[in-house]
C-alpha cells in the first residue's frame, strides 16, 4: 500500500511536537505570521524544533517575509524546509532557495481552473508545492482557514516536483481527499485543533491514521 506523508502545521507547544512525532507525521510546521492564531515567537519555535526527533522535518511557514525576517528565523530555529505562503514570485522562490540552502515549498491557492497554471509555474522553481484552498477575498489569513476547494480540479494532475494537498482537511475527509486527488502528502492545521492555535492530540492521531490507511488515486496518463 503506498505511504502517505502527513504535515501537521501550526504547532504552538512543545508537547505538540511529541504528539505529532508519536502519531507518525513526517513534517511539523511553525507559523511566523502575526495575524495567525498559530503565530509563534522565535524562542518558542526554537524550543519546539529542538524537541523534534530525527525523522520529523521542521518547516517554517512565512508570508512575504523579508530577507531580514528569514535570516532571523533560519539563524535561530533548526529547520529542514521553508514554506512560502504569500505572494512570493518565482524569482523570489529561487532567491530564497539560493540564500538559505534549504528546500522551499511554495503554497498556491486553488479555487477554479484558472488557478492551476500557477502550480506548473511554481513547480519548476520550488522543491515542493502546497496545493491549498484560495482564501476568500479580504480574508485575514492566506491559509489556515479550514477551507477546502473542489478536489476534482486537481484529480490525477501532476507537477514537476513533489506536492502536498492542504485546505480544510480533517480526520473525517482526508481519506476521500487522498482517494480523489492522488495526493501522497497532506497538510492540516485547523482541522486538528480544539480551538484556534490549540492542537488536539486525539484529532492529530486520528488524522495521521486516516491518511496513512488511505489509497491515493491512480495518476491520469
Ligand atoms: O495556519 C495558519 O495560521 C496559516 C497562516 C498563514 C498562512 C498559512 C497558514 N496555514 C497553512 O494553510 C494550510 C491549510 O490550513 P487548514 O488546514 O485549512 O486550516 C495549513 O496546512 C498550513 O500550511
Amino acid at each position: 500500500m503506498p505511504d502517505v506523508s502527513v504535515k501537521i502545521c501550526g504547532l504552538t507547544r512543545e508537547s505538540d511536537v511529541a504528539v505529532v512525532a508519536a502519531a507518525g507525521a513526517r513534517y511539523c510546521g511553525f507559523v511566523f505570521f502575526e495575524k495567525s492564531p498559530r503565530c509563534v515567537t522565535l524562542p518558542q519555535a526554537r524550543t519546539m524544533a529542538l524537541a523534534a526527533p530525527p525523522g520529523l522535518a521542521k518547516v517554517a511557514l512565512t508570508v512575504n517575509a523579508s530577507d531580514a525576517e528569514l535570516d532571523e528565523i533560519v539563524e535561530t530555529v533548526p529547520l529542514d524546509m521553508l514554506q512560502l505562503h504569500g505572494r512570493e514570485t518565482p524569482e523570489r522562490v529561487a532567491e530564497v532557495r539560493a540564500r538559505y540552502g534549504l528546500p522551499v515549498m511554495r503554497a498556491v491557492g486553488v479555487a477554479t481552473e484558472a488557478d492551476l497554471p500557477a502550480l506548473s509555474e511554481f513547480g519548476r522553481v520550488a522543491d515542493q508545492l502546497l496545493v491549498d484552498a484560495k482564501p476568500a477575498p479580504g480574508a485575514d489569513l492566506p491559509g489556515g482557514n479550514g477551507l477546502a476547494f473542489d478536489w476534482r480540479l486537481i484529480a490525477g494532475r501532476r507537477w514537476p516536483c513533489p506536492w502536498m494537498l492542504a485546505g480544510g482537511l480533517t480526520p473525517q475527509n482526508v481519506a476521500r481527499a487522498i482517494e480523489m486527488t492522488g495526493a501522497r502528502q497532506v497538510d492540516v492545521s485547523s482541522g486538528v485543533e480544539e480551538a484556534p492555535g490549540r492542537k488536539d492530540p486525539g484529532r492529530i492521531e486520528a488524522f495521521v491514521k486516516a491518511a496513512s490507511q488511505s489509497v491515493p488515486a491512480v495518476p491520469r496518463l
